[in-house]
């Protein structure tokens, strides 16, 4: 029998090839036009990330957000995230997965998320690293006010249909090199 952990384990590889290849290449304006798209909102809470491996970086937009800027931090297997404060140069420690946090800093509750992803595809359905992270914190936070999650990736990173399971949470849009696209 093939699960659904099985088949999601297999897009994610083959995803993960595609995105190594299109992060050797560059990402181009990506950063600007993701900066572009999130000035209209530039007094919300945003959250960005610290890209690792070979995400796609948006430290440019980061830097741009005129708002508060948060970046994720994991308190544990099988719970939301939470989001510290950043602000450009800040200084970072290793957090759970070997991801940057900051070192100190208050607690923000974004309305914008700029989401990392391995795979995407054009119902605005993504695949992560498989931590359904994203998925149970877009929740959470979609229950309790309208929240905006803009993925960012390189458009190679496309898949036709990512495989899902019922508590995926859709992306509003994605931003990737070649320009945005919004979904219903
Ligand atoms: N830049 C960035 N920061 C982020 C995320 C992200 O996707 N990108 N996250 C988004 O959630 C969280 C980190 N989530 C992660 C979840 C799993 C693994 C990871 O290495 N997983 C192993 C498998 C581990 C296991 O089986 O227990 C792997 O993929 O090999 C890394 C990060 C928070 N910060
Ligand atoms: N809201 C939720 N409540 C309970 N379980 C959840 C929720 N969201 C996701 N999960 C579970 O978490 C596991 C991983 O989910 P999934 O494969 O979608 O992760 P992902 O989207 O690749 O990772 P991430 O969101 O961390 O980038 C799955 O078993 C999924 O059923």
């Amino acid at each position: 029998m093939t699960t659904l952990t099985e088949i999601k384990a297999r897009a994610r590889a083959d995803a993960f090839a595609a995105r190594a290849a299109a992060h050797a290449r560059g990402q181009g304006q990506a950063a600007e036009i993701l900066a572009d798209y999130l000035a209209p909102h530039r007094d919300r809470p945003l959250s960005g990330y610290m890209a690792m491996r070979t995400e796609i970086d948006p430290l440019g937009a980061m830097t741009a957000h005129q708002g508060p800027v948060g970046v994720p931090v994991i308190l544990g297997k099988g719970q939301p995230l939470r989001f510290r404060e950043w602000a450009p140069g800040c200084a970072l420690v290793e957090g759970a997965f070997k991801a940057l946090i900051p070192a100190e800093g208050a607690w923000i509750e974004p309305e914008i998320l700029i989401v990392p992803l391995v795979a995407f595809d054009a119902r605005g359905y993504r695949l992560g690293y498989g931590g359904g992270f994203y998925d149970r914190t877009l929740e959470g936070l979609r229950a309790r006010r309208p929240t905006l999650a803009i993925g960012f990736a390189f458009a190679a990173q496309e898949l036709p249909e990512v495989p899902i399971e019922p508590t995926d949470q859709r992306l509003d849009a994605i931003v990737t090199e070649e320009g945005v696209r919004e979904f219903a």
